[in-house]
C-alpha cells in the first residue's frame, strides 16, 4: 500500500503565513481500480495565488491547493504509460490517484535535456500568463516601452523577454541587486531595485523619460499608483497580480487613479490566465520553441524536500526566489 504525504491548511492565514498554519498528514491510498493511475509528484509549484485563493476557495483541514509535475508509477489506464510525466492540479501531496481526465501530458516534443520542472514555470502557467497578458491584454506593439514589476520572478522574467522578442524597450523592477543584475543579463534595457531607489517616481522617469505604453502589473498597491501616473496617452495596464496586498489584514487605501486614467485615456484590465485555456497548446508551443532556441532564458529557485513546502512558499512571498520557485520532492 502507498502512503502519501500531504500538507494541510491547518489554520487560515492571518497576515503573513506562519509555519504553524500548516500540518503534514499521511494518507493511505487504496489499490487502483480499472482506468486509474498512481502518480508520484516530482516537482511541486509554490505560487502567489495560493495566499489569496486559500481564503476564498479552501477551508481549514483542506490539502493546500497547487500543481505538480508528476510521474506515472502504476497504470490501469491504457491511455497513460508508466514513466510518462504529466502536470496535475492535485495540491501539496507526494502521491495521488487519478483517472487521467484532469491531467495534462507534457508536450510530446519536450526535449530530454530540458528540466521537466519548467512545465510549472516558463513553459507552464506563469509563462502562459506572461504570453497572453502581453499579447491580449497589453496588446504590445514593436517600438513600445513596457514596464514590469516583480520582474525577476516566474511571470515577470518571461514578460520582459517576450517584450524584447516583440521589439519593445523593457524596464523591469525587482527587490534585490542580484535580481537587477539578472534582469540585465537576460536582456532588460533598464532595471532597478525598487527597495533601494530614493524615489520610485524618479527612477521610473529616468528609465523611460517619455513614459510607458504598457504596464504589466504583478504587484499592485503603491507601486502601481506611482507607475500609472507615468503612462503615455492611450497606455494599457495589464493587472496580473497584486502581491503587495495578499498578506494585508486591513485593506490599503488610495491614492486614487481616476484622474490619470481619464487624462491619459488609459485602459486597465484584470485577467486570469485560464481565460485562454482553449489556446494553451499555442502558448506552450511558442514558449517551448523560444526556450529551446535560447531566446527565452530561465532560472529556477529549487527547494529540496517535500517537508520544505511551507518554507518554499513563505520564502517566495518574501521575495527570496530568483525565477520560478519550485520544490523537488
Ligand atoms: N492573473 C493571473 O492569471 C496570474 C497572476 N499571477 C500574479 O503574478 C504575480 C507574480 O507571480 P509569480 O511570477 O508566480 O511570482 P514571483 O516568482 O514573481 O514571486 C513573487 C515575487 O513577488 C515579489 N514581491 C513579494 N512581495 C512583494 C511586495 N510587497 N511588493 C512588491 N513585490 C513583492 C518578490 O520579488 P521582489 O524581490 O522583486 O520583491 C517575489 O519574488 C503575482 O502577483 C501573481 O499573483 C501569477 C500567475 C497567474
Ligand atoms: C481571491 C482574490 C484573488 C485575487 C487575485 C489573486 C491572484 C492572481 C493570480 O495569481 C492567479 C493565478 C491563477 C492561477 C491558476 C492556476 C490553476 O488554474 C492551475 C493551472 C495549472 C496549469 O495550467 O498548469
Amino acid at each position: 500500500m502507498v502512503v502519501a504525504k500531504a500538507w494541510i491548511l491547518k489554520k487560515h492565514f492571518d497576515g503573513f503565513p506562519k509555519t504553524s498554519d500548516f500540518d503534514l498528514k499521511k494518507i493511505e491510498l487504496p489499490d487502483l481500480k480499472d482506468g486509474e493511475l498512481l502518480l508520484e509528484s516530482v516537482f511541486l509549484s509554490v505560487d502567489p495565488y495560493m495566499r489569496p485563493y486559500s481564503r476564498r476557495y479552501m477551508k481549514e483541514g483542506d490539502i493546500m491547493i497547487g500543481t505538480q509535475v508528476a510521474r506515472i508509477v502504476e497504470s490501469k489506464n491504457p491511455t497513460f504509460a508508466v514513466g510518462a510525466f504529466v502536470v496535475g492540479n492535485k495540491g501539496w501531496r507526494t502521491h495521488f490517484i487519478s483517472d487521467g481526465k484532469d491531467l495534462q501530458l507534457l508536450p510530446s516534443n519536450w526535449p530530454e535535456s530540458l528540466p521537466k520542472s519548467l512545465a510549472l514555470g516558463t513553459v507552464g502557467m506563469p509563462g502562459l500568463t506572461a504570453y497572453f497578458g502581453l499579447l491580449e491584454v497589453c496588446k504590445m506593439k514593436p517600438g513600445e516601452t513596457v514596464l514590469v514589476n516583480a520582474a525577476a520572478g516566474a511571470v515577470g522574467s518571461v514578460v520582459g523577454q517576450l517584450a524584447k522578442i516583440g521589439g519593445c524597450k523593457v524596464v523591469g523592477c525587482a527587490g534585490s541587486d542580484d535580481k537587477v543584475a539578472y534582469l540585465k543579463k537576460i536582456g532588460f534595457d533598464e532595471a532597478f531595485n525598487y527597495k533601494t531607489v530614493k524615489s520610485l517616481d524618479e527612477a521610473l522617469s529616468k528609465a523611460s523619460p517619455d513614459g510607458y505604453d504598457c504596464f504589466f502589473d504583478n504587484v499592485g498597491g503603491e507601486f502601481a499608483c506611482v507607475a500609472i501616473n507615468q503612462m503615455k496617452k492611450y497606455g494599457r495596464i495589464a493587472v496580473c497580480g497584486a502581491i503587495s496586498q495578499y498578506n494585508d489584514s486591513v485593506p490599503q487605501k488610495g491614492p486614487y487613479l481616476q484622474l490619470p486614467m481619464i487624462l491619459k485615456e488609459l485602459q486597465m484590465e484584470g485577467f486570469i490566465v485560464s481565460r485562454w485555456n482553449h489556446r494553451r497548446e499555442e502558448g506552450l508551443q511558442a514558449l517551448l520553441k523560444w526556450v529551446v532556441e535560447g531566446k527565452v532564458k530561465y532560472h529556477e529557485q529549487v527547494t529540496e524536500g517535500f517537508e520544505n513546502m511551507p518554507v518554499a512558499f513563505m520564502g517566495m512571498l518574501k521575495g527570496e526566489n530568483l525565477g520560478k520557485a519550485v520544490v523537488k520532492v
